[in-house]
């Protein structure tokens, strides 16, 4: 290898991974994380610089709100050794990944969307220069109403999800809070202008 190119490889290696902007979308489980990505994939399916990540989850995905990749334990844990996933974390005795190819499209600078757990925020700085975290939220009555409606946990894993929720709000400075009680259209018109924003400056960090 030249050096020119031993330079170029060390650069691309180089962490926080620069260019394109890393969305996380956050909050109690009920308070529309999946329902509100849906509504913005589908309004910006014909954008090419917005990615919204598939997920890989230990879970099947009968009756999920979500699409997503499945994995079993074994396989999981042989795509984590790989290197397979660029994020992943443990919640609900289930475990969660983002593939490899998030860190691609975001040095190639594109808006990357994905749903994490709120555990995930404190390390995403090293990883990615530009996050930005949506946490979404919605009145406690609201959230154990619509997990109720959704159906996919039974009572006791529903009590546990609202506990969860309500232990876990993210603190954080410069997280963009989004409030999801009403309409989905209002928070899903508001997250679009979010993300149509960290376009915007994925655009300028590509002039300089
Ligand atoms: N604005 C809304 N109005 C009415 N129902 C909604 C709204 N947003 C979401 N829902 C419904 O609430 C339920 C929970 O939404 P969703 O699965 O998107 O939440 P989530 O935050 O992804 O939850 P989890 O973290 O448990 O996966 C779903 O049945 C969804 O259809
Ligand atoms: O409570 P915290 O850690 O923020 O979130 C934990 C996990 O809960 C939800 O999972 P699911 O989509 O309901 O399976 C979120 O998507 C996240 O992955």
């Amino acid at each position: 290898m030249t050096a020119a190119g031993s330079i170029e490889r060390i650069m691309s290696e180089t962490r926080p991974l620069r260019n394109g902007v890393f969305v996380a979308v956050v909050g109690p489980s009920g308070s529309g994380k999946d329902t509100i990505l849906s509504y913005a994939r589908e309004r910006l399916e014909q954008r090419p610089e917005f990615h919204f990540v598939r997920r890989i989850v230990t879970r099947t995905a009968d009756g999920d709100t979500e699409e997503h990749d499945t994995l079993n334990e074994q396989a999981f844990d042989a795509a984590l050794q790989s290197g397979a996933f660029s994020l992943h974390w443990n919640a609900h005795g289930l475990r969660y990944a983002l593939p490899k190819s998030v860190d691609h499209h975001v040095e190639n600078g594109s808006v990357v969307i994905a749903n994490v757990s709120r555990s995930t925020l404190g390390g995403l700085g090293a990883i990615y220069a530009n996050v930005r975290i949506v946490h979404l939220n919605a009145a406690p009555e609201v959230l154990a109403r619509r997990l109720a409606q959704r159906g996919r946990e039974d009572a006791a894993a529903i009590e546990e999800r609202l506990r969860r929720g309500a232990k876990a709000i993210a603190h954080r400075d410069g997280a963009i809070m989004l409030d999801n009680s009403g309409p989905v259209e209002i928070a899903g018109d508001r997250f679009i202008a979010i993300l149509e924003k960290a376009a915007a400056f994925a655009a300028i960090c590509e002039q300089i």
